[in-house]
């Protein structure tokens, strides 16, 4: 068929324009909505701090993308209210937050008791047991929040969920020696199904090692209504596997930033 040239060109252009503005359309809604995310992490972790922090405490920071808010709300604090804090990183880059803020910085050996740790979590379910180390510092994470008197979560609304694993689809982490990894694999994917997998690095070839030199294995498409308590308990009496990303009975309370600007708490 014959389009005359006139009508090719129309049509081109037609074409050309709906693409170009569905595209900045499509990225102006990712914007949007990443926007909105931050903006939920940021007002969780504010109101956290703002709320179980005081002068004179020893606090607990937690690793990943939504404790950055809460270093910089405690930063904040300092600077202008002049309160006194001394704060225990549980990671690498907790440690550079501390020190990057100008905080002042102790460990467990200097401040073994914590008043408060605020961490954030991958998925929150109704009886606030959660699952963590989707960054991999789990480890130090769990034994930091256990010296604390109370652990606070920040997290914003794609984190809370009825059961384990409703909203959080990359598994379970579990940090395991090295030399211990697939026969950890074999005897999970045995005793209680689902899939494990070794966590492979980005930018580097090989697998994710953590801050205390073991690797991730990452347990997907579990069985939902496990009971987590007794799963964990079994879990880490297995030699090689040197804790889980379960944390159970261990939060106190959650806040949940929401897209409408509120927050929405759970204890
Ligand atoms: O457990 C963690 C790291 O080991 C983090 O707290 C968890 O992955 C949540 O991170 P983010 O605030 O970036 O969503």
């Amino acid at each position: 068929m014959n389009i005359p040239a006139k009508i090719l060109k129309a049509n081109l252009f037609t074409n050309f324009r709906s693409n170009y503005f569905s595209t900045k359309y499509y990225y102006l809604s990712i914007a949007r909505d990443k926007m909105s995310l931050e903006e939920a992490k940021k007002l969780a972790a504010y109101r956290a701090v703002d709320e179980h922090v005081e002068s004179g405490y020893t606090v607990g920071i937690g690793s990943g993308s939504t404790v950055i808010y809460a270093v910089d709300r405690l930063a904040q604090r300092v600077t202008e209210e002049n309160i006194k804090v001394k704060c225990v990183p549980t990671s690498f880059q907790a440690r550079q937050l501390i020190i990057n803020h100008k905080l002042a910085l102790t460990d467990l050996e200097i401040s073994p008791h914590l008043n408060v740790c605020i961490d954030g979590a991958d998925e929150v379910d109704s009886n606030l047991n959660l699952i963590k180390g989707g960054g991999g510092c789990l480890l130090q994470e769990k034994i930091v929040a256990s010296c604390a008197e109370q652990l606070i979560i920040i997290a914003d609304y794609t984190k809370h969920s009825c059961l384990l694993g409703e909203q959080y689809k990359k598994g379970i982490p579990i940090e395991v020696s090295p030399l211990a990894y697939v026969p950890i694999k074999l005897k999970l994917e045995k005793k209680y199904k689902g899939d494990v997998a070794l966590r492979m690095a980005v930018n580097k070839a090989g697998p994710v090692v953590t801050d205390n030199g073991n690797f991730i294995l990452d347990w997907k498409d579990f069985d939902q209504s496990l009971n987590w308590k007794t799963v964990n308990d079994d879990l880490v009496s297995w030699p090689g596997i040197v804790d889980t990303g379960l944390f159970i009975g261990m939060a106190s309370k959650a806040y949940f930033g929401l897209k409408d600007g509120s927050v929405k708490t759970q204890s």
